[in-house]
């Protein structure tokens, strides 16, 4: 088998041994804020949502010297409109910690990076002080995903639904209307991105969902290119995460500095 499914399978798989065996921490006391909001009110040419990740499967290691609040924090002073937090320990170097650490220190709302499978695992995310949840498409059955962005819309968590696919789209759309709809560049299965794929998608994405375009963005044509295929709002990681300052590296991204683009 090819070490790509081996891992996303390998992911999987550890989600389920983690829900095992998962203990709800108490409920942290901090104050939620609007993630579909903040990306519906930004003023950029997009909203950025910028990701807290110290490491990936595809890319290994990306930022040595990593806190995850100093990170945070140059986030919010680049003006970036919401974060995202891994929190997988195993795969992407996160936890759980951070993201409640972020909360209790940054006025941004936060997005959940992980694998969620699981009902307790939206309840968990509520109690660690996340804004909105990821749901993946391409890992969980489309009733399932309902039920679980009802859960979390109790909750009063958004959800960003997250698909590579157009057939998985379609097949998500016969039961739900996702809020927020990520096409993700990056297949899960080869872990290759190509941001043709938010073109491709966006003709399928319902007028009313907030349309993001995820992972493969490094340079502002990238940023021109996924706002003419209609994406509102971009999710960026590893081209931020990999700069020493990253508050100069959302500046650059947007062409906001002198030498950019
Ligand atoms: O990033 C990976 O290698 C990865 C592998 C398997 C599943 C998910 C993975 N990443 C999650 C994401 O999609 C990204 O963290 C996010 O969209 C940002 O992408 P990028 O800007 O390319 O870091």
């Amino acid at each position: 088998m090819k070490r790509w499914l081996i891992v996303l399978n390998k992911i999987i798989e550890t989600k389920k041994q983690e829900v095992a065996n998962l203990v709800l921490p108490d409920p942290v006391q901090v104050e939620k804020v609007s993630f579909l909001e903040a990306l519906a009110n930004s003023n950029r040419m997009l909203s950025l949502i910028a990701e807290v990740k110290k490491a990936s499967p595809s890319k290994g290691l990306i930022q040595r010297n990593f806190n995850p609040v100093t990170i945070a924090k140059a986030y919010e002073a680049g003006k970036a409109d919401a974060l995202s937090v891994l929190t997988d320990e195993q795969y992407f170097m996160g936890h759980r910690a951070y993201l409640t650490e972020i909360k209790q220190n940054v006025n941004l709302p936060v997005l959940r990076k992980d694998f969620i499978i699981d009902e307790l695992q939206v309840e968990e995310s509520a109690r660690i002080g996340a804004d909105a949840i990821l749901l993946i498409g391409e890992v969980l059955e489309p009733v399932h995903l309902k039920e679980l962005y009802e859960q979390a819309g109790e909750l009063g968590l958004d959800c960003l639904v997250e698909v590579h696919s157009a057939e998985t789209l379609e097949q998500i759309l016969r039961v739900l209307t996702p809020q927020i709809i990520g096409v993700n560049n990056r297949n899960l299965r080869t872990f290759e991105t190509s941001i043709t794929q938010t073109k491709d998608i966006a003709p399928l994405i319902p007028k009313d969902s907030l349309f993001v375009s995820e992972s493969g963005i490094y340079e502002y044509k990238d940023l021109t290119y996924v706002k003419e295929a209609g994406a509102k709002a971009v999710l960026v990681g590893e081209s931020l995460m990999k700069q020493d300052n990253q508050q100069a590296a959302i500046g650059n991204l947007f062409g906001e500095t002198s030498h950019a683009h």
